[in-house]
């Protein structure tokens, strides 16, 4: 995989070319000093300026108030604040309005799905910029973008191309995680589909392959193929109710992408999945209860306690774990008193 092929994945490379098939969007260059915010770990504050309903610490390192909590004993921690960016998020505002007042947010390539667990909804649909900005803030993947988007790029040697940040918006859909497939392209022919919510058993893939096959080749013959920047790539749909296909995102063809139930070795090698056969491409999907796994963005979560105490939604959790600790400090002094305390 080139780098050149990473900038052609860019959501505002493909969304011109494909706009009719895929859900509205809004594209807003993101500020340097937005992106710096995003970037900076000692700043979790959110700034709450479109709700004015976020707390905020003020400095009160020479005020008389003693009674505020004292966050840090460290004397030298400056002031933190939430930062404000009136004009970016007035931007945003207008643009989540002319939406529907309900986004569904990403980066130039990825959304934060690593970090739905930390919204109070656990979901991904965004209503102001403070929702985004703590997603965000919270999201490995969006850190990935800003950071090394050329990472397993195979031309390290050449230099990385410039990249204009963007905040995608997307309007919020309510998508059903059986209506979405993969679709992997290799010099223009579509050679393998595969079930995107491969952790899960949808009984009317089973019933419908031949459909959802079918439906998905016509898709890629008559609005896809030739029509993209690249000749290899990698495509998501979204097949709804009525059977209709909706083009959800455009991706690398290489190992930045999940192949979900292909490996890439398979894509990419001459075996049979690579070799496009006259039958079409071979459709993988999850045939039974059994094969199903954990959830794959399973592991980026903090134990569901964690959450509740910090998004403060269960109050007594957070008293029994202040007495727990008590009572381990009282008995490990009492150890201590008898003098048979663990070396
Ligand atoms: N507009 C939308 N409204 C609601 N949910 C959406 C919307 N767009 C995408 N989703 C859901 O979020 C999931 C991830 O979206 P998307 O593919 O754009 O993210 P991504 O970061 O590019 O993912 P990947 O890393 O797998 O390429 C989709 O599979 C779909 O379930
Ligand atoms: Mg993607």
């Amino acid at each position: 995989m080139k780098k050149e092929q990473v900038v052609n994945c860019q959501f505002s490379a493909w969304y011109p070319i494909f706009k009719k098939h895929t859900i509205k969007s809004l594209i807003l260059p993101l500020p340097q000093n937005v992106i710096d915010y995003l970037l900076d770990d000692g700043t979790l504050v959110v700034s709450g300026s479109d709700q004015n309903t976020q707390p905020r610490r003020t400095d009160n390192s020479d005020s008389e108030d003693q009674e505020d909590v004292q966050w840090s004993d460290d004397e030298t921690t400056t002031t933190v604040t939430a930062p404000e960016f009136p004009e970016f998020t007035s931007k945003v505002l207008e643009a989540i309005n002319s939406l529907g007042g309900r986004v569904f947010p990403k980066l130039n390539w990825s959304a934060p799905r690593d970090a739905n667990w930390i919204a109070l909804n656990s979901s991904l649909q965004c209503c102001s910029l403070a929702d985004i900005f703590l997603l965000f803030k919270s999201s490995d993947f969006i850190t990935h973008d800003l950071t090394q988007p050329f990472l397993q790029c195979s031309d390290q040697d050449s230099p990385d191309p410039v990249i204009k940040y963007e905040l995608v918006l997307r309007k919020w859909s309510e998508l059903i995680p059986g209506g979405e497939f993969r679709c992997f392209v290799k010099e223009n022919k579509l050679i393998a589909i595969s079930q995107r919510d491969y952790t899960q058993y949808y009984p009317h893939i089973l019933t419908q392959e031949e459909q959802v096959s079918q439906a998905i080749q016509v898709f890629f013959s008559q609005n896809v193929q030739y029509n993209f920047l690249d000749e290899d790539f990698v495509f998501d749909v979204y097949r709804d109710s009525q059977g209709k296909v909706w083009l959800i995102d455009l991706n690398p063809f290489g190992e930045v992408t999940d192949s979900l139930l292909f490996t890439w070795d398979e894509l990419t090698s001459g075996g049979e999945v690579a070799q496009h056969q006259q039958e079409g491409p071979t459709f993988r999907f999850t045939t039974s209860e059994v094969t199903v796994q954990p959830s794959p963005c399973l592991s980026y979560r903090i134990p569901r306690d964690f959450v509740d105490l910090s998004a403060g939604e269960d109050a007594y959790k957070l008293i029994d774990f202040l007495k727990l600790r008590k009572t381990q400090q009282e008995d490990s002094e009492e150890e201590e008193e008898e003098g048979n305390a663990p070396p």
